[in-house]
């Protein structure tokens, strides 16, 4: 039996974290032999909630679930934590804009942060999923400098599976048949979503599809406003769809992606494709030996830099934004 991993889920006592517990501990996100510990963390009026999903996880007597630890300290739960998901803190409601819930998500961000560079394990992993999920990230990042920026990421992996599941539909293919697609940018509606260099079945989508305007329209927002169409539906947010992603997002960054295949994750900008640096921008990346690296080479053409130009700015002013709120909390 290998020595279990501890995995910090952050906000667990909420939907993702529901539908998240048993996945992990179902080997979902780091393989059908790893033995896992769950630090389940809340904040306190939702201590007892905690407490029944621990009861839950116990019940379902779950092989790879070496242990489960509910608490509402955060130092104790960033406590020798190796993987870390943040999906604390407060979901957009309808008519909401992610932005919208900034000032109430980037302060938890930068107090966490400061937890898990005390407390974590050397080489965490940290996926941030909670919104406004590309600028907590950042914000983590820049409060927590000796975590490698590297080992700070948010989630775009939903989208990216959005965009497969859309393109599948329409051709009436199997998911598993659609191929590097891309997510650039933000987790927001200002995302592009971009099959240029995708395949179906190993057809490039475009020639797969011959739409172009569906491609260039119906698709592209599907994929930004699927967020916002789920929480009508439910009347609240994504929840296993994203639960499921935050799987593939830390399966494939640990165990690699298959040769030739990339997805999207949301990572430090280094000025790649001209994305503005010192934001979290979401590239194609490769995955190999627990790094990820972005895919260069891919050509742009003049209307999706157009797209990537948009989608930075917003980064860059969210960024701004976010800087303001901290100010003024201070
Ligand atoms: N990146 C993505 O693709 C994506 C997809 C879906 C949802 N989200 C975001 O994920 C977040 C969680 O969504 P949800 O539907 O699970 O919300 P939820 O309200 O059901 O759960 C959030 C949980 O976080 C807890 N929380 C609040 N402050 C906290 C803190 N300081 N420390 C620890 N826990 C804290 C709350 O008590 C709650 O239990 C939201 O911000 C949502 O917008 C992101
Ligand atoms: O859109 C939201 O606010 C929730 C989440 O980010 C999503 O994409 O489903």
């Amino acid at each position: 039996m290998k020595k279990p991993v501890k995995v910090l889920i952050t906000g667990a006592a909420g939907q993702i974290g529901y539908a998240l517990a048993p996945q992990v501990a179902r080997g979902a996100m780091l393989g059908p032999d790893q033995p896992v510990i769950l630090h389940l963390l809340d904040i306190p009026p939702a201590a007892q909630s905690l407490e029944g999903v621990k009861m839950e996880l116990i019940d379902a007597a779950l092989p790879l679930l070496a242990g489960v630890l509910t608490t509402t300290d955060v130092d104790e739960a960033t406590q020798g934590v190796e993987v870390a998901v943040m999906v604390g803190g407060f979901p957009r409601k309808a008519g909401m804009e992610r932005k919208d819930v900034m000032a109430k998500n980037v302060s938890i961000y930068k107090s966490q942060a400061s937890s898990l560079e005390k407390n974590a394990a050397q080489g965490v992993k940290v996926l941030v999923v909670a919104n406004p999920a590309n600028t907590n990230a950042l914000i983590l990042k820049e409060n927590a400098p000796s975590i490698p920026a590297e080992n700070i990421t948010c989630l775009t992996r939903l989208d990216h599976n959005r965009a497969l599941g859309q393109v599948a539909e329409k051709v009436g293919a199997r998911v598993t048949e659609v191929k590097n697609v891309i997510i650039w940018g933000n987790h927001s509606s200002s995302q592009f979503p971009d099959v240029a260099h995708g395949t179906v079945g190993g057809k490039p989508i475009k020639e797969a599809i011959e739409d172009d305007e569906w491609l260039k329209g119906e698709f592209v927002s599907t994929v930004q406003q699927r967020g916002a169409v789920i929480i009508k539906m439910r009347g609240m947010s994504s929840a296993l769809s994203a639960a499921s992603s935050a799987c593939d997002h830390m399966r494939d960054w640990i165990h690699g992606t298959p040769s030739g295949t990339f997805v999207s994750m949301g990572v430090f900008s280094d000025g790649s494709y001209n994305a503005p640096k010192d934001i979290v921008f979401s590239f194609p990346v490769e995955c190999k030996g627990g790094r990820w690296s972005i895919v260069q080479g891919l050509q742009i053409d003049d209307y999706t830099a157009g797209k990537l130009k948009a989608t930075g700015e917003e980064l860059v002013e969210e960024k701004a934004l976010a800087l303001q709120c901290l100010e003024e909390q201070s």
